[in-house]
């Protein structure tokens, strides 16, 4: 199945494949996790900060895709983080990689019935808003969803109540107590400086944008523009899971045509690499403080 499904072929990967993926996992691990993680580009070294850890590869779970992007590891940890049980996806799939948006958001269908409660997803993503560093961290508190809105999201075929509504409402898809208590922390571990909260535009990617699309992006009301995160958000909100996002902003989106910046993926692993101390800080606390 590629990206641009049919609404027939969307309709696969229902209540029950998510159903006997959860029991495949379920009878491999004692861990009964109700926080989930997604690390992004070049932020898996996240896993680091779990104990007594159970991975497995995302070419061994069924219905799972695999991932073949550098700074993807393609793999599923359960573990403990600050005393409480978490599954991480080290890495994530993207639509790019040819996968419909129900086939990118799947694992999360399988969290919410490992009983997962709080995802917490992470994302690189490039600068529009001009005030904004390459490094800063950004608190997700919305997102456009550019892909989605022409239908090409992982919501669209036969609605299954099991997960939730037909209509779910996504004025409130990133959790406001989440986001406060994610701003709270990063001001107590001295990030202040460089921790925003804004907004988040998705494009299929893989391409980076023009410099007209950086430009349509601003007037938008974008912060950053990245090509994941939301396929996996409207599944997450879908099935009544709360949601917290943080991008790190690996580049400034080009928005001059006589600039000599040209982003690329190198870059990107860069500077996750550079800011990843920051981040496990700031996740590590944020689970630490969840209260399901
Ligand atoms: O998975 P994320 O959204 O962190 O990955 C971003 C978008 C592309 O996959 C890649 C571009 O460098 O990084
Ligand atoms: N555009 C889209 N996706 C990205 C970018 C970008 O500039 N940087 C990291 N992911």
């Amino acid at each position: 199945m590629n990206g641009f499904t049919t609404l027939s072929a969307s309709n696969v990967l229902g209540y029950e494949d998510a159903k006997s993926t959860a029991e495949f996992l379920l009878s491999r691990t004692d861990h009964r996790p109700t926080i989930g993680v997604i690390c992004g580009s070049g932020l898996g070294g996240m896993v680091k900060l779990l104990t007594d850890t159970d991975s497995f590869e995302f070419r061994d779970i069924p219905n799972f895709a695999t991932s073949t992007v550098v700074g993807h590891a393609g793999k599923l940890v359960f573990g403990s983080l600050q005393d409480k049980s978490v599954v991480l996806m080290q890495g994530r799939v993207h639509m790019y990689e040819g996968h419909s948006a129900r086939k990118v958001a799947f694992p999360v269908r399988v969290f919410k019935l490992l009983g997962v409660k709080t995802l917490i997803v992470t994302n690189a993503a490039g600068a529009i808003n001009r005030t904004y560093n390459v490094g800063d961290l950004m608190v997700i508190c919305d997102h456009i969803n550019l892909v989605g809105l022409a239908g090409l999201n992982p919501l669209v075929g036969v609605n299954d109540s099991r997960f939730g509504t037909r209509f779910p409402p996504m004025s409130t898809a990133y959790d406001k107590g989440l986001r406060s208590l994610g701003l709270k922390l990063a001001s107590e571990l001295g990030m202040k400086e460089f921790v925003r909260e804004g907004v988040y535009s998705f494009q299929s990617g893989p391409m980076f944008e023009t410099v007209g699309e950086c430009r349509l992006l601003n007037v938008l009301g974008a912060d950053v523009t990245g090509m994941s995160t939301v396929p996996e958000v409207l599944v997450a909100r879908h099935c009544g899971i709360r949601v917290f996002g943080v991008s790190l902003v690996t580049n400034r989106c080009v928005m001059e045509l006589d600039s000599d910046e040209v982003p690329n993926h190198e870059e990107v692993l860069m500077m996750g690499e550079k800011r990843s101390a920051d981040m496990q800080r700031l996740i590590s606390e944020f689970v630490g403080k969840i209260v399901d």
